[in-house]
């Protein structure tokens, strides 16, 4: 049986910078299933955003190319009036900073039932209120009634995300995408937000889009794993896989970079460099390599492609046959006696 809620193929969004189109998302194919939550990770500027924001239609001026399936529609093909109905009734999204997303002028409850509305014009104020209290008691707000009547400003930053929870599951959606839940958190509220979004996929049979680039965050909640590098997936395959036997210097880079947890003297290893600007990327061979300057050119295909090395784990790019760090080989060489 298919259990693919979402399905996204060969999709390119690019943006306009003066007179020309540069591709944020670059061919990227991704499915989503039922139940599970799939955590896409990367550095600042890897395109998660921009793919989040494309399948949710929420670009106002980029152009969108390729398939995104959900619910028998394509949602890069589809009219603006039909994709507003299945926003916020069967996908919804966590935006990353909750004070922005919400609206200072309008109370708590108002701003929920704006959403309920969508799906229940008929609902009585009575009812309405209801449902809100009920919602807000779901994620977690201690004094529901109390707060119904506030305004956005008077609530603390882990209150104002757990209302934009609320506002994300009024309508029960198929499908949640949060984009970065926790960043404007502090830890203890962090951990609470995290609990109460896998909460709500045992209790919602949703299907769950994770943007993040905290690797604790993916290891405790996510099912499978995408790593995108400069608008392509460069790794994919489920969380155990990716943390025991990461293979795209990418992936192993970013693993690397966790300090060891038992205080051992490894090195904290920094990925040189930084995501290039859009307009700089680079559109031909391995999009890493410049990154990897230690690494033999030859090492990388002329044009990477995601090869299946075991059943559901795909990796970019042959140069991750020959990846080594440094410091490795180094420590490798020291203990052969090699100065
Ligand atoms: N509206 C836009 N116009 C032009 N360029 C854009 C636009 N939105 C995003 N970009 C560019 O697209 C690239 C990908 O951005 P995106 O926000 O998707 O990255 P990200 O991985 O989500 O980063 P972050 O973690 O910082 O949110 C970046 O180079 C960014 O500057």
């Amino acid at each position: 049986m298919n259990n693919a809620l979402l399905e996204i193929k060969n999709l390119k969004t690019s943006f306009r910078i003066r007179d020309d189109y540069y591709a944020a998302v670059d061919d990227v194919s991704l499915t989503v299933n039922k139940n599970e939550v799939l955590a896409i990770v990367g550095e600042s500027g890897s395109g998660k955003s921009a793919l989040a924001f494309s399948v949710m239609g929420l670009h106002n001026r980029a152009k969108i190319e390729g398939n995104i399936y959900f619910k028998d529609h394509d949602l890069a093909n589809l009219p603006a009036n039909k994709l507003n109905k299945l926003r916020g009734d069967d996908m919804a999204m966590i935006f990353q900073d909750p004070l922005t997303a919400l609206n200072p002028l309008m109370t708590i409850e108002e701003q929920i039932a704006e959403t309920l509305l969508l799906h229940h014009k008929n609902l009585s104020k009575k009812k309405r209120r209801e449902k809100v209290i009920d919602l807000l008691n779901q994620v977690g707000i201690p004094r529901p009634e109390h707060t119904c009547d506030q305004f956005p400003h008077e609530l603390s930053g882990g209150m104002r995300q757990r209302v934009i929870i609320a506002i994300a599951i009024a309508n029960d959606p198929e499908l949640l995408i949060a984009d970065e839940p926790t960043t404007a958190l502090d830890v203890t509220i962090q951990a609470q937000i995290l609990d109460l979004i896998n909460d709500l996929k045992e209790n919602m049979n949703a299907g769950i889009v994770l943007i993040t680039h905290d690797l604790g965050v993916v290891a405790e909640m996510a099912d499978r794993v995408a790593v995108m590098y400069a608008g392509q997936i460069v790794e994919i395959a489920d969380v155990h896989t990716l943390f025991a036997n990461p293979r795209h210097p990418y992936t192993r880079s970013l693993l690397h970079a966790i300090p060891n947890i038992d205080g051992g003297n490894d090195k904290l290893h920094v990925i040189q460099g930084i995501v290039p600007p859009l307009h700089k990327l680079p559109r031909e061979g391995c999009r890493f390599a410049a990154r990897i300057p230690w690494i033999d050119t030859s090492a990388h295909e002329t044009n990477p492609e995601l090869h299946e090395i075991k059943p559901g784990h795909f990796v970019r790019c042959t140069c991750h046959n020959q990846f080594y760090f440094p410091d490795e080989k180094k420590k490798e060489e020291q203990a052969d006696g090699i100065s």
